[in-house]
């Protein structure tokens, strides 16, 4: 199944709909007024002067979850963790109609290369990338007091080496990652604010990369609650309660994805 969310800071969807189909693409509405399902193109959709003006971001549409849930508001400062090629990124902007301030960071010079373009191309004008190690660049924040309103943490993940590495992963890169994404989401708890929200998401069908770090959070740390999401807004997607109450877990042929919010009390 391929998607493309429509770059509104650019282009309304109608418009870009009509363009995109007098070219033979077949679309098809989904939940989100803005993102289409791609049903036929005679051509790679992103090889189009459309997709080079940055009028739309090709990306599963259970990555669009997270941005929607976090629904940053246009005044917000918001810390994207993990935020190469910026596909969360790009969308999160959206939402903030290029308002507020979103600190973009990556540990990977090359991934970083990649989000800066995708940022130039979809005209996002409120982001500033920093290419550092979130583990180092939190003492810089939090020596200068700086915290955020709203976190995104789309956490490294196993299901990021199936996809980008075509390789099957051992029960030791499991214990790996979930153990990472235990020590991001701790850093990313610090640097929020009071009643502050974030959103941890990941493309692993692991537990332990899911359930069992939300749960290892709540269980150690008592300024945390969490935020109880359902699954009913978003019709036509395999998106199912998670194996914790107030999780959501999308499920195939939709691309598989852990989404659960947080707050700081
Ligand atoms: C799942 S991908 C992020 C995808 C991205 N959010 C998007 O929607 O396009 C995870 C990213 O985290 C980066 N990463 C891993 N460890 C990190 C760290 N300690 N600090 C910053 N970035 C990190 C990886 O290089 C990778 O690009």
């Amino acid at each position: 199944m391929k998607f493309i969310r429509v770059n509104t800071l650019k282009i309304d969807p109608k418009t870009l709909k009509n363009r995109l189909e007098r070219k033979g693409i077949v679309l098809k509405e989904t939940f989100l007024d803005y993102a289409f399902e791609v049903k036929k193109s005679p051509f790679s959709i992103g090889s189009t002067p459309e997709y080079l003006f940055g009028y739309y971001m090709p990306q599963s549409i259970s990555s669009m979850i997270p941005p929607i849930v976090l629904n940053p508001k246009e005044d917000d400062f918001v810390l994207d963790m993990c935020s190469a090629p910026g596909g969360k990124t790009t969308h999160l902007a959206q939402i903030m109609n290029n308002n507020g301030c979103i600190v973009a960071v990556e540990i990977s010079k090359t991934r970083t290369k990649a989000l800066k373009s995708n940022i130039n191309r979809m005209g996002v004008l409120n982001t500033i990338i920093i290419n550092k190690d979130m583990r180092k660049y939190k003492e810089e924040l939090l020596k200068k007091k700086i915290q955020f309103d709203k976190i995104l943490l789309d956490a490294p993940c196993t299901g990021n080496e199936i996809k980008d590495k075509h390789r099957n992963v051992s029960k030791e890169d499991i214990k790996y990652c979930s153990l990472r994404q235990k020590e991001l989401l701790n850093i990313a708890l610090d640097l929020l604010k009071k009643g502050g929200e974030l959103v941890y998401s990941t493309c692993s069908i692991e537990v332990e990369e899911n359930e069992e770090v939300i749960r290892h959070i709540l269980n150690n740390r008592n300024d945390i609650e969490l935020v109880y999401l359902t699954p009913d807004k978003f019709l036509g997607i395999n998106i199912k309660k998670g194996y914790l109450d107030g999780t959501l877990r999308v499920f195939p042929p939709n691309e598989p994805f852990f989404i659960a919010k947080l707050r700081k009390i």
